[in-house]
């Protein structure tokens, strides 16, 4: 599905204006400080449910508010192959934050919901900004949600075991913490625990196939020296020839020092690895960063061969990316399908982008106080 459609109330500096996408490329360009960001920030906060850049809701209503809505209208898509003033719109999706009452209310086509898992299962939504390139150069976090946002697309049921896994997790940690370990409650927990991580790591590697196959075909097509014997591995947060209640049994006495689980889906990571060492201490920053761009094209292509668009929020990306770079990912994103918003300073180049191709349909905007003008 497409986001076609995008109205705001107060939402940082947007207008209240609806605006008409269209289900393949938009373009969007504007001064600094002019909105471009925020216009990408709307759209992602309907299919993630919160802001791709702050953490806080309370930066991104408009100064002087305490509630901002933010409406989004799907198509049916697939990129490319409609006329998106024909199409109808197939989902309508809410999203109302109350910052001072500390509210959330979600809704789909007109219903509410409870769960930000039933917005975001119409929208993926899949941010490449400058913090993306973290997913190589950062911790095994980035890393967890890059996958797990593939795992949710993938099998949605995912969500709630995550979530009973991390209250377990919380749980656990609290009885660690607790001065003098009550065996018999730990015991209950490590099995609670271990059976909800044994399902959810079933479904990461299962999914995680379905990435590296993709990953290696995309690979293969880039056709790079320098990607030669670079691997990839799942890596479930403990040995899995032994149970994880095995595991947690063993490490007792060390978890209990340290005050938290050591073992488990919480410690999950992709290792990527050449030569047996970390991509992040032998590749050089722009090899890092064309990785990170063909993991998440790869993820792309996975939910693509399922016949899921993407929505691909490419906020910035010039500073980051050569012409090279970005040619290739924008050509990849429309053989996939995917529904793509790019920001940039200067006026666009659709005609470098698809020299000598034919180019995608796109729309072109132009943003000034927050106001968006199409071209
Ligand atoms: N909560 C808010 N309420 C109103 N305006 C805001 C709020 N937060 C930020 N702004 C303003 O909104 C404007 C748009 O910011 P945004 O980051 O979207 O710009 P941009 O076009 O992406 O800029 P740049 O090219 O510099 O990254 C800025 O002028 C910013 O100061």
């Amino acid at each position: 599905m497409a986001l076609v459609k995008l109205q705001t109330q107060n939402f940082r500096n947007l207008a209240p204006d609806p605006i008409s996408f269209s289900p393949s490329f938009n373009l969007i360009y504007g001064a600094n400080g002019s909105g471009k960001s925020s216009v990408l920030e709307a759209i992602g906060y309907l299919g993630l449910g919160r802001s791709f850049r702050v953490t806080r809701h309370q930066a991104v209503v408009s100064h002087g508010q305490s509630k901002l809505t933010v409406f989004g209208g799907l198509d049916k898509g697939m990129a490319g192959t409609s006329d998106d003033s024909q199409e109808p719109v197939v989902h309508r999706l809410g999203i109302a934050r109350d910052v001072a009452a500390k509210e959330t209310s979600l809704r789909v086509d007109g219903e509410a919901v409870r769960s930000l898992s039933a917005l975001a299962m119409h929208l993926p939504v899949s941010v490449i900004d400058p913090g993306v390139f973290d997913i190589v150069a950062g911790g095994p976090g980035k890393r967890r949600q890059f996958l797990d946002w593939l795992v949710f697309h993938v099998e949605p049921s995912f969500s709630l075991t995550w979530q009973q896994c991390q209250r377990v997790t919380s749980q656990r940690n609290q009885t660690l913490r607790n001065g003098r370990l009550d065996e018999s409650l730990m015991r209950v927990w490590d099995n609670q625990f271990g059976a909800l991580a044994e399902t959810l790591s079933d479904i990461r590697e299962q999914v995680f196939r379905k990435f590296k196959t993709a990953f290696n075909e995309v690979l293969k097509e880039l056709d790079a020296g320098w990607t030669e014997g670079l691997k990839l591995e799942f890596y479930p947060g403990w040995d899995r020839s032994q149970s994880l209640v095995e595991v947690l049994a063993g490490h007792r006495e060390q978890e209990r020092r340290m005050g938290h689980t050591l073992y488990g889906p919480n410690r999950a990571d992709i290792r990527l690895k050449l030569g047996g060492r970390p991509v992040a201490e032998t590749f050089s920053r722009g090899q890092q960063k064309t990785l990170v761009i063909l993991m998440k094209i790869a993820q792309g292509k996975v939910l693509s061969d399922l016949g899921k668009q993407v929505t691909f929020l490419l906020d910035d990306i010039n500073a980051e990316l050569d012409v090279r770079h970005r040619i290739m990912l924008a050509r990849k994103l429309q053989e996939l399908r995917c529904q793509v918003f790019i920001t940039s300073i200067e006026h666009p180049e659709p005609d470098v982008l698809w020299a000598g191709v034919d180019a995608p349909e796109y729309r072109m905007f132009h943003v000034e106080h927050g106001k968006l003008t199409e071209e």
